[in-house]
């Protein structure tokens, strides 16, 4: 992927020269402070050049040095290195006093302006790798609220929090009470834009002709009953995150002005003209196929590339291995708190029901099930009819579609339970199961399961 590169440069021949001499940067070209600024907002590049003589005072360094001021208020971490007449030197010094990387004396070779471009991104990249590891031995970066044990979970933690200190568009996918929301305030928490707010609206909740002043806003007279201007939810989120909850459902006339929005990073408040300039995060969410809503017409190609620069996928909870009974413990020593209990557990045949069950509304049922049984208990542990489980219904369900399947899923939900049972004892779980530990070992293997053995 080409890396962004910001030249603010007011001189026609200096832009087309710069644009095409820099190797592996995507470079973008402001001929002045505010478009400057807009394409700061829209890139956020680690690296800018800064011509030190902009329009309107071409000939001094007050624009030039305002410029940089304030490309470095609004990401104090960027690089930016000041290009500068020869007899600018005291200029350019000053510049290094507010904040500038580096200097680079006119005229122009563009191979020794790429090598000091180069070292200032690698510079750049190793601060944010440092900042990020420093984070993660303090601890500050765990995906808060979320529990998860499962290969397929911490393969999706992991993708957060790689994405996390980018400002990429994410969009989650994943069924409804996967967690989509919750790992969506788990990213806007661990990112650069943790300071502001994170807002979020649902798509769907929300009727076609009240959305567009709810994402934009609207000025007082727009239509009948507008009687005072109001922001939008686009505008609280600046400096934030938008969470913008089942995209699948954003009416067609909408997708159009929400892509323009992120093409330019600048709203119009309904019956406004004013354009308002807004740096956000942006994160969708649906449980639709919007591949499919797209070749129905429903969805706008571009917009799905716009939002989409990474995408998660949240896997339904019937495939997350092991995270059920992780999920109904946790939950239940919550509920048990909350409810002043001291419910101690499930019993076997509720654990293994946990584990079989096909949790059609994934966590948020296995949330409310729990709930439900924490309450309704009246022994020691909670048993499969305090958990009221839809069984019936279930079995048609989740049924295998081939014997061979069903087999070899009731094999593994046994060894399973005999290792939940015995907390990961071999012997004492081979010995329930009726086969010799090296036998369990290799079923072990053959079902990619884990033990944490205590022999
Ligand atoms: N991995 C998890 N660990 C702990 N709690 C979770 C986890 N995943 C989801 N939850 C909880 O389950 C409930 C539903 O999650 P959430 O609202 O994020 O799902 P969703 O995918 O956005 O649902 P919908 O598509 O219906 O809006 C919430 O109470 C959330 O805190």
């Amino acid at each position: 992927m080409l890396k962004p590169l910001l030249v603010v440069e007011d001189d026609p021949g200096l832009q087309s020269q710069l644009r095409w001499c820099f190797d592996g940067f995507e470079v973008q070209i402001a001929g002045n402070r505010t478009e400057a600024m807009i394409l700061m907002r829209r890139f956020r590049p680690r690296v800018v050049t800064l011509d030190l003589g902009l329009p309107p005072d071409p000939g001094g360094v007050t624009e030039g040095l305002a410029t940089l001021t304030e490309i470095l208020q609004f990401a104090p971490e960027t690089k930016v290195i000041m290009v500068t007449g020869n007899d600018d030197r005291r200029n350019a010094v000053a510049a290094i006093g507010l904040g500038a990387y580096d200097f680079y004396l006119k005229p122009i070779d563009a191979e020794v302006l790429t090598l000091v471009v180069e070292r200032a991104h690698r510079l750049s990249e190793l601060e944010s790798e440092n900042r990020h590891l420093q984070q993660q031995i303090r601890g500050d970066l765990p995906l808060r609220g979320v529990i998860a044990a499962s290969p397929q979970m911490l393969k999706v933690c992991q993708t957060v929090e790689k994405v996390a200190g980018t400002n990429a568009s994410v969009l989650i996918l994943g069924e409804s009470g996967t967690g989509k929301e919750l790992f969506a305030r788990a990213l806007h928490e661990m990112s650069q834009y943790a300071q502001g707010a994170l807002v979020a609206i649902n798509c769907a909740a929300i009727p076609e002709n009240l959305l567009e002043s709810e994402l934009f806003g609207y000025e007082k007279g727009a239509f009948t009953g507008a009687s005072k201007q109001t922001r939008g939810k686009i505008e609280y989120a600046d400096s934030g995150t938008l969470f913008l909850d089942e995209i699948g459902d954003l009416p067609l006339s909408l997708q159009a002005k929400l892509l323009r929005f992120l093409q330019e990073r600048v709203i119009e408040r309904v019956g406004g003209r004013e354009t308002i300039a807004v740096d956000l995060r942006i994160i969708c969410a649906t449980h639709q196929n919007l591949q499919a809503r797209i070749s129905e017409g429903l969805f706008r190609e571009d917009l799905f590339y716009r939002i989409s620069e990474i995408t998660i996928t949240l896997p339904p909870l019937r495939e997350r291995e092991g995270d059920a009974i992780l999920l109904a413990k946790a939950f239940l020593n919550k509920f048990n708190e909350e409810l002043g209990k001291s419910l101690r557990g499930f019993t076997k045949d509720a654990i293994e029901e946990i584990e079989k069950y096909h949790w059609p509304g994934n966590v948020r049922e296995i949330e409310s099930r729990v709930k439900r049984a924490a309450i309704m208990a009246e022994g020691q542990h909670i048993t499969i009819s305090d958990l009221d489980l839809n069984l019936v219904d279930d079995e048609i369900q989740s049924a295998p579609a081939t014997l061979q399947e069903a087999r070899l899923r009731a094999e593994s939900q046994v060894i399973r339970r005999a290792l939940i049972q015995f907390d990961g004892n071999i012997s004492l779980a081979a010995k329930e199961l009726g086969v010799t530990r090296p036998t369990l070992y290799g079923l072990l293997e053959k079902y990619h399961l884990k033990a944490v053995s205590k022999e």
